[in-house]
């Protein structure tokens, strides 16, 4: 991309750039976009050819198998369903890639630009250190756009006392800082992985000895000074809560022009919810419009500091051009993060989303709004209708009716009417402004009004996904660019705990969309999005379901290596190449596209660990249980921005830091123990069976697993660090796996006999069998008699004669053979031992009383019978025609002879 800037500062009359030379350029990237869509066909044929199998097999071949394999067949087949669903919508994303460049250099002079509201959101002390906070305050006051048109927002949801302290403090640091910036000619960008971010990352680069770096020490030194002594203390007010509070800083004080800056702490109360981020934007957009009420809206995290200062002005490139402005509503940065060791085993980089998916929607309707780094149009948060503005729409109502909207302030309502600011009042705001600010600051302002509707969208903790998606449905558009040198960088989680609060909070925001009335698929095709792009917003919001699609690849293919129950083809079969091909071109096709986006083997290995197993997507799958059934509500928890030297030279070794996670980490712990104890069993009983052709594929994906999750293995076993799993935790993992894997095969004893015996299993009475046993067990009303249609219970309907009676229909037709299944039995241990005779003189004593016919035919597991008896040259002295015993599941190496060959074969009675 081009960068640099144009003119020196304070150049209020550039040049307008010439006619046709375009501030921005964008193209399809290819070839991706052609590899994509051959793989997209190549994948789909192997994925209908593994659907095809699956289900062919299980409908053809579930009546000869033990329950417990049909059971597993099935689920198997519904992940993989489920499994294909996801990922024909998620190719909305790799259809059309984009790709742009903006020319800043082109821009009009600096008198021509628009101002820019920065709004910055902190919302806890402790976890989001004020020093921090800080450096992504001072950059953004860094950023290179004239001064007077930028003002900078800093909401504390914490409503610190010592985060304003702060604030006065870096406030008078940058006005040291701005010049020296200017002059340097920064933006530098920070070293990768150091500790040090922000301002302090550029100071270490220059020069430690100048007098901007002894400033800032004292500035840090100060603010942390604070910090430890407690004074001014963390937090405000008593456990109720406490009023707002707007301060604004500007610099007539100081010698320097500085763009002004304004603290507000909104109003909280215990009772009233004040709906996380969402709220404290929404409060800012208020605030922002009675003080400077740009037209454009930078709006960033506490610890996403701009990076690269020609952000802003690459915005405008798009904002400001009159072919696409007028139905843009934001132009998106990716999030890139400063905190990313080499070895990025937490896969914090982002790759996939911002790398691939957001190119992707960049080629439809724009990509997602992403909560931080993005330069929204204040109009497009108002609810104007793209291409027109909020006044003219306004301006046909009454002001009863805008004050419905917008709520009671006057002050508020006129600045809606009378327009955006071209520029920002020199002067600081009298005070008047300022009651009236700290009005909308209030908790209760929002009562009775559509602020629902209005701005950042509440109901949610993925607001901002959701904010895209409504302003997309109500069709604008956005931009998405994805400069050289990165234009934010953020702090990324460097501990398992950090990234399991975020993707449970993301699980449970983007799942709250795919569950509801405005799911993409339904509701939003309706909208005036267009149908690629829905799709691209249902992929996101269902992915979390992907976790479902893992947790039963990672743990019912390892119950039944375990019990020798084959899931997929032999080796040897040609079915088996589908399979393998489907999970190749996967693979392949992650390793493709980390290579091409400048990763490596190490990132797509990362990768691969990271969304097969490790360490978020168990934890997702629980949420989508509860979320599903409604049973947790998810809070908005802050993410840690703290960094520990200890916690990344633990990445740079690949070792995962389990450290409080406590709980969330037992069902990643069982996976990985049913897969380990699965491979060792599994190998056992492959030996002893030489089953290696049918159990190939299973025993390969339970290796796979058992690599993926080898540092659990490793965390639970051999570390010593403070990051290894937590004892009490291993210990319970190893107990409950230990728990499951005795229920299961409970279980699958359970649905094999039920098969056996006919649905439901006999399990009746204690174990002594039925109460009151005297008498024959069909008098006592004790045993049920069905047939096809009909169903019975003893008592009068047993006395032969009242046969006709139940079955009407049958009465004179006797078409059909009736059938009789006998289900229910003497049960107890002695009778148990020989369970098939008694059946046998059960059903003789049973059929006697109703049919009573000459011959029996008795049917262990359903073969086929035949009708010798007819034949007078034998029938005479016929008593019994016998046929061999088969069996199916005999292995090639029949070690056990089961096969019975010689009684069956050789010395059977053949001449009886
Ligand atoms: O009640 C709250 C809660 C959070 N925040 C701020 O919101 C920002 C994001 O919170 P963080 O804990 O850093 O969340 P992340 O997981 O890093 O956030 C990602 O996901 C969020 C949605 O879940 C988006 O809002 C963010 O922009 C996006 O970076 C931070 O600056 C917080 O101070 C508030 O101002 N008030
Ligand atoms: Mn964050």
């Amino acid at each position: 991309m081009a960068g640099g800037r144009g003119d020196e500062e304070g150049d209020g009359n550039r040049q307008l750039p010439a006619r046709h030379a375009p501030l921005h350029a964008g193209r399809v990237q290819q070839p991706r976009a052609a590899i994509n869509r051959l793989l997209m066909l190549v994948h789909s044929a192997a994925l209908l050819s593994l659907l095809y199998y699956r289900a062919t097999h299980l409908l053809l071949h579930r009546s000869k198998w033990p329950a417990a394999a049909a059971l597993a067949w099935a689920l198997m087949l519904a992940a993989e369903l489920l499994g294909s669903f996801l990922w024909a919508i998620s190719q909305a994303f790799r259809w059309r890639p984009y790709a742009r460049d903006a020319f800043p250099e082109r821009l009009p002079g600096d008198g021509h630009l628009p101002p820019i509201d920065v709004f910055l959101c902190t919302a806890d002390p402790v976890t989001e250190p004020a020093v921090g906070v800080m450096n992504t305050m001072v950059a953004a006051m860094c950023l290179d756009y004239p001064v007077e048109k930028l003002s900078v927002y800093l909401s504390d949801d914490g409503g610190s006392p010592l985060t304003l302290f702060a604030a006065r403090e870096a406030y008078r640091f940058a006005a040291a800082w701005l010049p020296f910036c200017k002059k340097h000619k920064l933006p530098v960008r920070p070293r990768r992985h150091t500790s040090l971010h922000g301002v302090v990352g550029l100071l270490a680069m220059i020069t430690s000895s100048s007098r901007a770096a002894l400033l800032y020490e004292d500035f840090k030194r100060r603010v942390t000074t604070a910090a430890m002594e407690g004074s001014p203390p963390a937090r405000r007010g008593g456990d109720d809560g406490y009023p707002a509070e707007v301060v604004v800083l500007q610099d007539q004080e100081l010698n320097t022009r500085l763009p002004r800056l304004v603290y507000v702490s909104r109003e909280k109360k215990k009772t009233i919810p004040h709906h996380f981020k969402a709220g404290a934007l929404n409060m800012l957009l208020r605030v922002s419009s009675l003080i400077s009420n740009a037209p454009y809206i930078l709006a960033l995290d506490c610890d996403m500091y701009p990076n690269n200062t020609m952000s802003a002005r690459q915005a405008m490139c798009f904002h400001l051009d009159p072919r696409v402005s007028p139905l843009l509503a934001f132009v998106q940065f990716p999030q890139q993060f400063h905190s990313i060791p080499k070895n990025d085993i937490y896969c914090a980089e982002l790759r996939e989303p911002f790398r691939i998916l957001w190119c992707g929607c960049d080629g439809l309707r724009g990509p997602f709004l992403s909560g931080t780094g993005f330069y929204i149009k204040r109009e497009a948060l108002y609810g104007a209708t793209p291409g027109s503005t909020i006044k003219e729409e306004l301006q046909s109502k009454e002001l009863f009716q805008c004050k419905q909207y917008f709520g009671q302030s006057n002050e508020f309502v006129s600045s809606l009417l009378s327009g955006l600011q071209s520029s920002i009042p020199n002067q600081n705001p009298p005070s008047r402004i300022l009651q009236e600010a700290t009005l909308l600051a209030s908790c209760a302002y929002e009562n009775d009004t559509r602020w629902v509707q209005i701005g950042f969208l509440y109901g949610t903790v993925a607001e901002d996904f959701y904010t895209g998606y409504h302003l997309h449905g109500r069709g604008w558009r956005s931009a998405y660019v994805y400069p050289p040198v990165p234009a934010f960088l953020g702090t990324a989680p460097t501990r398992v705990h950090e990234t399991l609060i975020q993707n449970k909070r993301w699980a449970s925001g983007l799942l709250g969309l795919a569950f509801s009335r405005f799911c993409p698929l339904t509701y939003g095709m309706l909208s005036k999005n267009s149908v690629l792009q829905c799709l691209c917003y249902a992929s996101l919001a269902f992915k979390p379901l992907e976790s479902l699609v893992i947790l039963c690849y990672t743990t019912i293919p390892p119950l039944c290596l375990l019990k020798g129950i084959p899931l997929f083809p032999q080796a040897t079969d040609r079915w088996f190449l589908v399979f393998a091909s489907v999970y190749a071109s996967s693979l392949c096709h992650l390793l493709w596209e980390n290579i091409s986006n400048g990763g490596s083997l190490r990132t797509w290995w990362n990768e691969c660990r990271f969304s097969h197993g490790l360490p978020s997507r168990n934890r997702k799958a629980n949420r989508v249980f509860l979320k599903l059934v409604g049973a947790v509500d998810v809070n908005f928890d802050v993410t840690s921005k703290l960094t520990d030297e200890e916690q990344i030279q633990n990445c740079e070794k690949g070792m995962y830091d389990f450290r409080g996670s406590g709980y969330m980490l037992l069902p990643l712990a069982i996976v990985t123990l049913i897969n380990l104890t699965a491979l060792l069993g599994g190998m056992t009983r492959i030996i002893r069976q030489s089953s290696y052709n049918e159990m190939f594929g299973q025993f390969s994906l339970s290796f796979y697993v058992t690599l993926i999750t080898y540092p659990v293995i490793e965390a639970m076993s051999i570390r010593k660090d403070e990051g290894r799993f937590p004892t009490s935790i291993t210990l319970w993992s190893a107990f409950l796996t230990m728990m499951l894997l005795l229920l299961y095969e409970e279980f699958e004893r359970g649905v094999t006999t039920a098969a056996m015996e006919g649905s439901p299993p006999a399990r009746r009475g204690g174990d002594d069998g039925p109460r009151g046993s005297s008498g024959p067990p069909w008098s006592r009303g004790e045993h049920k008699i069905t047939t096809p249609g009909l169903r019975l219970t003893g008592k009068e309907e047993d006395d032969p004669t009242s046969f006709q009676s139940w079955c009407p229909q049958c009465a004179g037709t006797y078409v059909l053979p009736t059938l009789f299944i006998n289900l229910s039995l003497i049960k107890s241990f002695i009778v148990d031992k020989v369970y098939g005779m008694s059946t046998f003189l059960n059903m003789q004593r049973v059929s006697s009383l109703i049919s009573n016919a000459p011959y029996m035919c008795w049917i262990v597991i359903c073969t086929q019978t035949t009708q010798c008896h007819l034949d007078p040259r034998v029938s005479p002295f016929l008593a019994f025609v016998q046929f061999p015993q088969h069996f199916h599941n005999i292995p090639k190496n029949d070690i056990y002879c089961a096969e019975h060959r010689e009684p069956f074969r050789v010395s059977s009675m053949t001449g009886f």
